[in-house]
């Protein structure tokens, strides 16, 4: 298959080599035209994910080209942007799958609901969620996870042809309970690093994962997700995953913000994306309008806002009062 990957970060560049190393032919878009060149010239990606050759049938453009499929892996913060690109080079119709995990700013749509708003007659609109780390997948290490979509027929296809002895793909029709889990889980990962990085034990951490799925739960239901799907490997599997992970980019913000470094210092510091830091905003705006009680993403928040200290956060959340399970 011809396949299309526009970002060229840790995801997109570890997506284009497993691709390409299972005889696909691919290209990997990014924005950055000096980066685009290093990629070329240098036949590794230095700055996003060092130490992995582009194989030969994986080709670094500046421009896009057609496509029998496309994947988005940028930050939501660039998935509008690139899909409006995509349909300026008209490539509108090109069947899509978005990789990028949270909910964009501002609107609070899901990474699907996104490309629907600038792609509205595309019907192959999907997203790729679950446990998977960059780095072991361009290993080529064993990894499995969620293709969803809402046209059913269609990602069962796809996942059935993209399916390899290193890349095993479940097909799901369950896109919001997917995208959910994938977007939640960066919150509850950088929750988890802080408790991890203040020493609380293994307790702690474990209490957090377990009522941080309880909170996802709860805002799935309200949008319209599957509980089944956050059972799987977009739900609880990335969850673990990320909460425990020591590759998590999201659970290593937590640990830099419980050595004291200020949320700027620990983004420098990461040196590549953390979803979680964005989507804890949209996640507390929509726990507050429909109603969904998210306390650990709710003090996160408070958090981030400079409202509280790393160390205020386990007594507040302990204080509160008693509840049932
Ligand atoms: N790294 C990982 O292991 C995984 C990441 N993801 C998700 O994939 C998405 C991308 O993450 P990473 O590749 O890890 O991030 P990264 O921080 O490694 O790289 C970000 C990339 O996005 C590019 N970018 C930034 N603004 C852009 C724009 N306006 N237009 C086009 N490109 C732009 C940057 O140049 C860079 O190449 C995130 O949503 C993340 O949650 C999902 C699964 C695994
Ligand atoms: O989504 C991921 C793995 O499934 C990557 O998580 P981080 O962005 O926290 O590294």
């Amino acid at each position: 298959m011809n396949i299309g990957v526009l970002g060229a970060g840790a995801w997109g560049t570890a997506l284009a080599i497993h691709f390409a190393l299972h005889s696909h032919k691919v290209w990997l878009w990014t924005h950055n035209i000096q980066h685009v060149q290093q990629l070329q010239q240098q036949r590794q990606n230095q700055r996003y994910l060092p130490g992995f050759d582009l194989p030969e049938n994986l080709a670094a453009v500046a421009e896009l080209a057609s496509a029998e499929l496309i994947i988005i892996a940028t930050p939501v913060a660039a998935l509008r942007q690139s899909a409006q690109k995509l349909v300026d080079a008209g490539l509108s119709d090109v069947p899509i799958i978005a990789a990028c995990k949270g909910f964009e700013q501002q609107t609070g749509l899901l990474p699907q609901q996104v490309l629907a708003e600038v792609m509205p007659k595309n019907p192959c609109i999907g997203v790729l969620s679950g446990p998977s780390f960059a780095q072991e997948l361009a290993q080529q290490l064993p990894c499995a996870v969620t293709l969803a979509s809402e046209n059913f027929v269609w990602i069962q296809a796809l996942a059935a042809s993209l399916n390899n002895t290193v890349l095993r793909l479940y097909a799901n029709a369950d896109v919001i309970g997917a995208a959910v889990g994938g977007a939640v889980k960066n919150v509850m990962a950088i929750a988890t690093g802080i408790a991890d990085g203040l020493n609380y034990g293994i307790n702690a951490r474990v209490a957090l994962m377990t009522r941080g799925m309880a909170e996802i739960s709860r805002l799935n239901q309200a949008l319209g997700g599957q509980a089944a799907t956050l059972m799987g490997l977009s739900g609880m599997g990335d969850l673990i995953l990320t909460c425990t992970g020591s590759l998590s980019r999201n659970r290593r913000v937590g640990l830099l913000l419980a050595e004291g470094k200020s949320l700027p210092e620990a983004l420098t510091e990461l040196g590549h994306v953390a979803e979680g830091v964005y989507t804890v905003e949209e996640v507390c705006r929509q726990a507050a309008s429909l109603g969904v009680d998210m306390p650990v993403a709710c003090i996160l928040k408070q958090l981030f806002d400079g409202c509280i200290e790393v160390q205020e956060m386990a007594e507040i959340l302990m204080e509160r009062a008693p509840k049932t399970e």
